[in-house]
């Protein structure tokens, strides 16, 4: 079961022409195998109408997958194959990405909605980047020596954890793709993983290009199906030692309760937000307000670490307000193949759904409505993008994430008062601040409750720096050196040199 799609046919605009076959089975140990008998729908969020459907996974799936990562981890995987070895793979996979990058660009765009020109120049380009990075990583991962005294030593191994789940997210499939395989084969781990029922046609795409690359069969293996069944199943499975998910607090939360009372499986979550954007009096102003904009409707407000509360200081607060909206309006929504186009649709009718009732609960809670608010043309699931003035805090707006093109901006005096707004609320994924004085800067840098702080800019996301949240965005570090820890065991070898008796 595959299916073929032909961009030059199908979209006279595309800037890719060719076309694309993905294999709609699941992929485990390095074959295609047919899932339930039953199929999942994958729709175009542009049109709303159905790309194709793929083979949806169970629960005895995962076991099957289990079986396969296991056998790979002790015949070809693990500590059987050197770390330069895997090193190696990593690297040739993300050559494979950027071979393929048109093609994969465009199979995200039609999957996910997201404009091409961004999955081209970012989602795929920086999955490779990702992959690579951690490639290089995978012979430079050490553990240490401890002096503890004449007649003994110590030292530390870092050693891999064996089969590991991934569960992953519609928001940037490749990118979440790749930040959660990258850190994870690197150290030696073989991993079962689920892409999001939204959006599974990059990752069941790639499984070819890991196949290309010349990993062992077993070491990757992809489940596609529902989250009450195959991701529950990863998180409660007694087999699997770690699990790292990206998603929602209420799943993040089940995720949890399934691995303590499963195995106690080690847990990484990266959660949601409803990150500060601060902008005081001195920044640069037109600066200032491209970059606000950036940080919220890049991929059209789906994004956990999305700039999503805007606090302006009171002298430039008018001003800031006129230039947001004039430049927001320049930013082009609409065919997310067109070249100049910015924002794409929401994933979903659900998701749709939901920031529509968010739009309507500020609009009933007195909020200014500025910009926006309304659906954008006449299929899909696009929404206006949309700036909420004279939030407070109270409001549903003011403090929920929405997950969407949607901003909130809030008027602050003092320097005290932005921090202590900002950071009152349950989340701290992401935060910025944009003035001209550098100890202002590493003032609030030092006091925002958020895993991110950047200073006069927004959205860098990066392999080599660490990624992740304070508080209820989440737990663990994704992304730099810290992700390898998510994927190793420490042990610690103490060895009596002369053999002395005790
Ligand atoms: N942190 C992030 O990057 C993301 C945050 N979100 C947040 O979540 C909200 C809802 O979006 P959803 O698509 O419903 O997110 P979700 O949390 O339901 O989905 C994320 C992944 O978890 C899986 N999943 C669902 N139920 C599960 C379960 N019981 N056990 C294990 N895995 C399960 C899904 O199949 C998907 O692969 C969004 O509005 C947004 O606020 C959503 C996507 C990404
Ligand atoms: N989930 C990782 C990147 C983001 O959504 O902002």
């Amino acid at each position: 079961m595959s299916f073929t799609y032909d961009f030059g046919q199908s979209h006279a605009n595309a800037a890719y022409k060719g076309k694309t076959t993905v294999n709609t089975k699941l992929f485990i140990n390095g074959e295609w195998v047919e899932g339930s008998g039953k199929t999942i729908d994958v729709i175009n969020p542009t049109n709303g109408k159905k790309i194709t459907e793929i083979q949806e996974g169970t629960a005895a799936d995962v076991d099957k997958a289990v079986d396969a990562a296991e056998k790979a981890y002790k015949t070809s995987w693990g500590e059987r194959v050197s770390p330069a070895e895997r090193g190696k793979l990593l690297i040739k996979l993300a050559e494979l990405i950027e071979a393929n990058a048109d093609e994969l660009s465009a199979l995200e765009t039609l999957d996910n909605g997201k404009a091409y020109s961004i999955a081209r120049g970012f989602d795929i380009m920086e999955a490779a980047h990702v992959l690579r990075y951690y490639g290089g990583w995978a012979d430079k991962d050490h553990g240490k020596n401890i002096n503890i005294g004449p007649g003994k030593m110590a030292f530390t191994r870092h050693e891999p954890i064996g089969v590991v789940g991934q569960i992953i997210p519609w928001n940037f499939p490749m990118l979440m793709f790749s930040w959660k395989i990258g850190p994870a084969l690197a150290t030696g781990n073989v991993v079962v993983l689920k892409p999001s029922e939204f959006t599974p046609l990059t990752a069941l795409r790639m499984c070819d290009l890991i196949k290309e690359a010349g990993f062992p069969p077993g070491v990757v293996n992809i489940i596609n199906g529902y989250g009450p069944t195959v991701g529950a199943a990863i998180s409660e499975h007694p087999r699997i030692r770690k699990v790292a998910f990206t998603g929602s607090g209420a799943v993040g939360r089940q995720v949890m309760k399934a691995a303590a009372s499963s195995n106690l499986k080690a847990v990484t979550l990266e959660l949601g937000g409803k990150s500060p954007n601060i902008i005081f009096d001195d920044c640069d102003l037109d600066n200032a307000v491209k970059w606000a904009a950036f940080g919220i409707f890049l991929n059209h407000g789906q994004a956990c670490c999305a700039g999503s509360r805007v606090f302006v200081q009171e002298g430039i607060y008018d001003e800031f307000q006129k230039k947001f909206l004039e430049h927001v309006k320049t930013l082009k929504v609409g065919d997310p193949f067109e070249a100049d186009t910015f924002q794409g649709p929401q994933i979903s009718q659900i998701q749709y759904d939901r920031i529509m009732g968010h739009i309507q609960s500020g609009k009933d809670d007195g909020a200014d409505l500025l910009l926006g608010g309304e659906r954008f043309g006449h299929e899909g699931y696009f929404i206006q993008p949309t700036v909420f003035g004279s939030v407070k805090k109270e409001m549903k707006i003011g403090h929920e994430e929405i997950f969407g093109p949607v901003v909130v901006l809030l008027k602050f005096k003092t320097t005290e008062e932005a921090i202590e707004a900002a950071n009152d609320t349950e989340y701290g994924l992401a935060s910025a601040v944009f003035t001209k004085d550098i100890s202002k800067a590493l003032n609030v840098a030092s006091r925002i409750e958020a895993g991110t702080l950047h200073v006069k800019r927004y959205n860098f996301l990066t392999a080599e720096v660490a990624f992740g949240g304070h508080k209820q965005s989440g737990i663990g570090r994704e992304l730099g050196d810290e992700a390898l820890k998510n994927y190793t065991e420490s042990k610690s070898v103490i060895i009596n040199l002369d053999g002395s008796a005790p």
